[in-house]
């Protein structure tokens, strides 16, 4: 049986690491985080940064907009918030209503604000290896691969999903480490044969319990960042599962992350943690800036 990751218990400690920083802090960090509409899971999410980033003692400014806000009214939005100086990081809630561009959204929030690490900006100091702000999701895998194996050098990594909020940045990440990293996807061929090479499998493709358990190479790292709710045994219920399916998988892989409580509450905590590295960027600058 594999040893099961609570990421959880993880999370915690580093929001109680990221409490103490902020309360030694001259100023208080702000975070705003912009929801559009009614997307259930998103309204929960949202509800869990506000909460926490009061938890940890930073200013929380959340703004829920009408699911038919135009991309002009919700641009405006995100300007104002670059503008505010009390706001040190700045987060749109994913995904956006269909008739919003996502992109140009993005692209509009200031690069220093982008807790998020979404931006071109973020994304290409990413690739070059370059300190900018990453990724929440991925930021928290490699914080718990870092955790649990140490030097990750040489290591065969397999991460499957190439969006640009996990699978791309994930990957980058793993080079940063020293691994040898192959991004494979929903259309990648032989993909079961691909997986079993990976001493760490990164399972981010957004499809339920796609990665069966002969797919792991005995004793690898298996890192679920799949959230995916599907109906439950009980009639009219629901539950959450991963991209793994994890009833096989714990009995193959060497370590493994659980869906829910694996990098799901990591997420939030490397948001938090995102938002005081851009706190103490932002306001070190200024004060270079007024000295
Ligand atoms: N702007 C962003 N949008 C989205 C991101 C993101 O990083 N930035 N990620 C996801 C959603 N997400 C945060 O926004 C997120 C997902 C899951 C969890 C979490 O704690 N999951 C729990 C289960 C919670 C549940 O019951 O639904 C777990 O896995 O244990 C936190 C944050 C998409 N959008």
């Amino acid at each position: 049986m594999a040893d099961i990751i609570d990421g959880k218990i993880f999370a915690e400690s580093l929001r109680a690491g990221i409490a103490a920083e902020v309360a030694t802090l001259a100023f208080t960090p702000g975070l705003a985080v912009v929801l559009v509409g009614d997307d259930p899971a998103s309204k929960v999410y949202v509800a869990n940064k506000a909460r926490q980033t009061v938890e940890v003692g930073m200013r929380s400014f959340e703004h829920r907009l009408p699911a038919e806000t135009t991309q002009a009214d919700l641009l405006a939005l995100v300007q104002a918030l670059n503008a505010d100086a009390a706001v040190h990081g700045i987060l749109v809630q994913l995904p956006l209503p269909k008739h919003l561009n996502t992109e140009a959204i993005i692209a509009a929030i200031s690069p220093a604000k982008d807790v998020d690490g979404l931006t071109v900006t973020n994304a290409g100091l990413l690739a070059n290896g370059l300190p900018g702000l990453v990724p929440c999701t991925p930021l928290g895998c490699i914080l718990l691969l870092q955790d649990r194996l140490g030097d990750m050098t040489g290591l065969n990594a397999v991460v499957v999903g190439r969006s640009n909020l996990v699978g791309k940045p994930i990957a980058q990440l793993l080079l940063q480490q020293n691994c040898t990293v192959t991004i494979a996807h929903s259309k990648t061929r032989n993909l079961d044969q691909i997986c079993k090479t990976a001493d760490i499998l990164i399972a981010a493709v957004g499809r339920s319990e796609l990665i069966k358990g002969n797919w792991i190479k005995p004793g690898a790292t298996v890192i679920d960042v799949g959230i995916n709710r599907v109906p439950a045994a009980e009639p009219g219920k629901t539950k959450l599962v991963g991209d793994v399916a994890f009833s096989e998988a714990v009995q193959v892989a060497g370590i493994i992350t659980p869906v829910p409580g694996g990098v799901g509450p990591m997420t939030i905590a490397c948001l938090l943690r995102n938002a005081l590295t851009a706190a103490k960027r932002i306001e070190t600058t200024l004060e270079k800036e007024l000295s």
